[in-house]
């Protein structure tokens, strides 16, 4: 099924032109915004994303589009892949045009002073709006690139998840729905900072036995972080939780891996996050979240170890010393076993 009318993208990086390609590849008019009308021109013409997404060609049902105003009276489904620092104030101007409108966060973020996840504040911005959130292990290179991959629709409307998997369901995309909205956007947030630690971790020569370890124990401090909240920490055996977690700590095609492996190279994080001149959220989610952790006393060396080495003046060294001589814990204690 197509939808009749346009379907609007907000933000023209890798991931929104991906899905952009995707929705268009599904026989839907897209409607690309960006901000930047030299590089929506550019791609007009050219039919690529160089900056964002080289070597791919953008399908010719996407139009790249800068009047946000005019897209947003055009289209009913609008799929937002903006960075999570930028996500309110492009929103905040348009609350009129947002009500009624299927909203669904692309973003993987969480908002500095709030602690609010990104459908979070479309809800704050547009109350009368549907809301949803698509999660999972999804690269963008590689869904541009049409490698076989899955993906979560997450809103307790299941109206709205029927219609995103109508929209996007296709040869080389499986959408998986859920209705656990917050497991899902927290999964896709808290695995950004943990793929930070492995791409150091890579750039350190360390083995396959410290990766499976790194894996397996950000899986239980986040599930215990997520559990904390009242998430359902079931969510987190799910593509939106350990599959994206796998997927971002195992491949260098991920952009916060790749901050993590300058900084494991020696580089500074000023110089890495330059050098990868994309948007990495990890960063910014590890200050929330060891702030968070702290306000709520819940136990998380991953994230308190990250944050001594980028915000404290500790050494890589020290860290990996206080972690592997803190006092030995349970496996899994993470998953209480009644109450979902
Ligand atoms: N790239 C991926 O593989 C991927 C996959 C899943 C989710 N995501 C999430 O999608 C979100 C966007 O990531 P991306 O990979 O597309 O980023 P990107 O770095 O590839 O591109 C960011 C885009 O946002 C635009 N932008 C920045 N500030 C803006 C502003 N104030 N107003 C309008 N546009 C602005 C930039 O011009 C650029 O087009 C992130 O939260 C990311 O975690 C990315
Ligand atoms: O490139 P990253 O690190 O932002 O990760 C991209 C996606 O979130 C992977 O699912």
């Amino acid at each position: 099924m197509t939808e009749q009318q346009p379907i609007a993208v907000l933000g023209g990086g890798s991931f929104g032109t991906a899905i952009a390609n995707l929705l268009a590849e599904n026989g839907q008019h897209v409607q690309l915004w960006m901000r930047d009308s030299e590089q929506a021109e550019a791609i007009r013409v050219n039919r690529e994303n160089p900056r964002y997404l080289k070597g791919v060609k953008i399908h010719p049902g996407v139009e790249p589009v800068t009047d946000l105003a005019a897209s947003l009276a055009a289209c009913e489904m609008v799929f937002v892949a903006l960075p999570s620092n930028a996500l309110r104030n492009v929103l905040q101007p348009f609350v009129e045009q947002l009500a009624g409108k299927l909203l669904v966060s692309l973003t993987k973020g969480i908002e500095a002073q709030s602690f609010k996840l990104m459908s979070q504040i479309l809800e704050d911005i547009a109350p009368q709006a549907r809301i949803g959130v698509l999660s999972g292990p999804n690269l963008a290179k590689e869904i541009a690139e049409h490698a076989l991959t899955a993906t979560v629709i997450a809103s307790e409307d299941d109206a709205l998840c029927q219609r995103v998997q109508a929209a996007l369901h296709g040869r080389t995309f499986r959408v998986y729905a859920s209705s656990d909205r917050f497991g899902v956007e927290l999964g896709g947030a808290l695995k950004n900072v943990y793929a930070i630690i492995a791409g150091m971790a890579a750039a350190l020569g360390m083995g396959e036995n410290t990766k499976s370890m790194l894996i397996t124990r950000a899986l239980a401090e986040m599930t215990r972080f997520a559990v904390k909240l009242g998430a359902n920490p079931m969510t987190f055996l799910g593509l939106a939780g350990v599959g994206d977690l796998i997927v971002t700590c195992s491949s260098p095609k991920s952009r916060n891996y790749q901050v993590g492996f300058a900084l494991g190279e020696g580089l500074s994080l000023e110089e890495a996050v330059t050098r990868l001149g994309e948007v990495a959220e990890g960063v910014n989610t590890l200050k929330v979240l060891k702030a968070k952790a702290e306000e709520l006393q819940i136990y998380m060396p991953l994230v308190a170890g990250l944050h001594a080495i980028l915000f404290e003046g500790r050494t890589l060294t020290q860290v990996i010393e206080l972690l592997m001589r803190a006092e030995p814990k349970t496996d899994v204690d993470f998953i209480p076993t009644s109450g979902f």
